[in-house]
């Protein structure tokens, strides 16, 4: 019997769905079942421009000719949508490329030999499944691979998986390359928000970087699941890395769920809560959700960013005064980690941390 998780940092034990998925049921068992068809999303790509999240060319945000009119498209996009595509961000194809092949693999190794680097009890971290905190909880069509990457000294080797065996080196650049990347696109965003210095940004050096990464199984009945359920991230910004080519993360966008359609090569970026609340609330740390496909896996794989433990997460204090006041708390890093782990999953977290 399992026992029962003191707060959601840690998860019940459930059946791997890519195993039940393997044993081609006709129907969805019962606690995967929370039917959505109605919103007509599993469909195709948005036709229409204007409802296409936002594509940012990190290389005009860099050249000092073109920066002003992309930090404008990229401050609507933060404002209007808190997610956006980055096309030309300096990641190299190479370490995309190699991060999904060893992430494929692994996913692609039997069961048992995978559960060598399963969920600890009292640990979201290796293989398994996140926030499972009751017996009789919804399922989301979903198993994935937590881990911990920077700082080094976080870093849970015991649950870093040696198969495939260029696995963790993979992991190491890959997760370096997103520091990188977000130290970059954060400069950009407390720009677009009027902020000239890069106290925020130079935090995310010494930040934590988690990386989770996502293997959806093919559904029978893909429009009954959900492959992960409607939330915002608890991070500064994620880093997304979608292995599929078909529709699977779908952004709530004026009260509609909008396909992403992966480009090759390209990162979504989106906002948040951290940046949320720095932002005072200016840029939105957006919903989003996964569906899942009746004949394809996806793979996405999901760098959560956060910045320095040191910094306090509160509203910057330039975006407040002059007419405008404080619409977030200021809290310490613990305390922000201390009531994300101990909220009620059915409250909205965002809302706990307005004055
Ligand atoms: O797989 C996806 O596209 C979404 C994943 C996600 O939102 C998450 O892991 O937080
Ligand atoms: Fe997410």
């Amino acid at each position: 019997m399992d026992s029962i998780p003191a707060n959601l940092n840690s998860t019940l034990s459930v059946p791997s769905v890519q195993e039940l998925s393997l044993q081609q049921p006709e129907k969805v068992p019962a606690r995967y079942i929370r039917d959505h068809d109605g919103d007509g999303t599993i469909g195709t790509f948005p036709s229409d421009p204007s409802l296409r999240v936002p594509l940012i060319d990190i290389s005009k945000l860099v050249n000092v000719e073109t920066q002003d009119d992309e930090l404008q498209k990229l401050h609507f996009a933060c404002k209007d949508w808190g997610v956006f595509q980055m096309v030309n961000h300096g990641v190299s194809n190479t370490s995309l490329e190699n991060m999904r092949n060893q992430v494929q693999q692994f996913f692609e190794l039997p069961f048992q030999e995978k559960t060598r680097w399963a969920q600890k009890p009292g640990n979201l971290e290796g293989y398994g499944q996140a926030f499972v905190t009751s017996q009789d909880q919804k399922l989301d069509w979903n198993d994935m691979m937590f881990l911990s990457s920077l700082p080094i000294q976080n870093r849970k080797l015991d649950l870093w998986p040696q198969n495939p065996p260029q696995f963790r080196e993979t992991l190491e650049r890959y997760s370096e390359d997103m520091r990188e990347l977000v130290i970059s696109i954060v400069k950009f965003i407390t720009l677009s928000l009027g902020l000239k210095d890069t106290e925020i940004s130079e935090n995310f050096r010494e930040g934590l970087y988690n990386i989770r990464m996502n293997f959806y199984p093919p559904c029978p009945e893909p429009e009954r699941v959900l492959g992960i359920v409607p939330h915002a991230d608890n991070s500064g910004i994620t880093l997304l890395l979608d292995c599929g080519d078909f529709p699977g993360l779908q952004f709530l966008k004026d009260q509609k769920w909008v396909n992403i359609e992966p480009i090759e090569g390209a990162i979504v970026a989106n906002i948040g809560q951290i940046i949320e609340v720095m932002s005072n609330g200016i840029y939105k740390a957006p919903e989003h959700r996964a569906i899942v496909n009746k004949t394809k896996e996806r793979i996405s794989i999901v760098t959560f960013c956060y910045p320095s433990p040191h910094m306090d997460i509160g509203p910057s204090e330039k975006l407040i005064g002059e007419g405008s006041v404080a619409v977030y708390k200021n809290l310490t890093h613990a305390e922000y980690f201390t009531r994300f782990f101990n909220r009620e999953l059915d409250e909205s977290f965002i809302d706990s941390l307005r004055v």
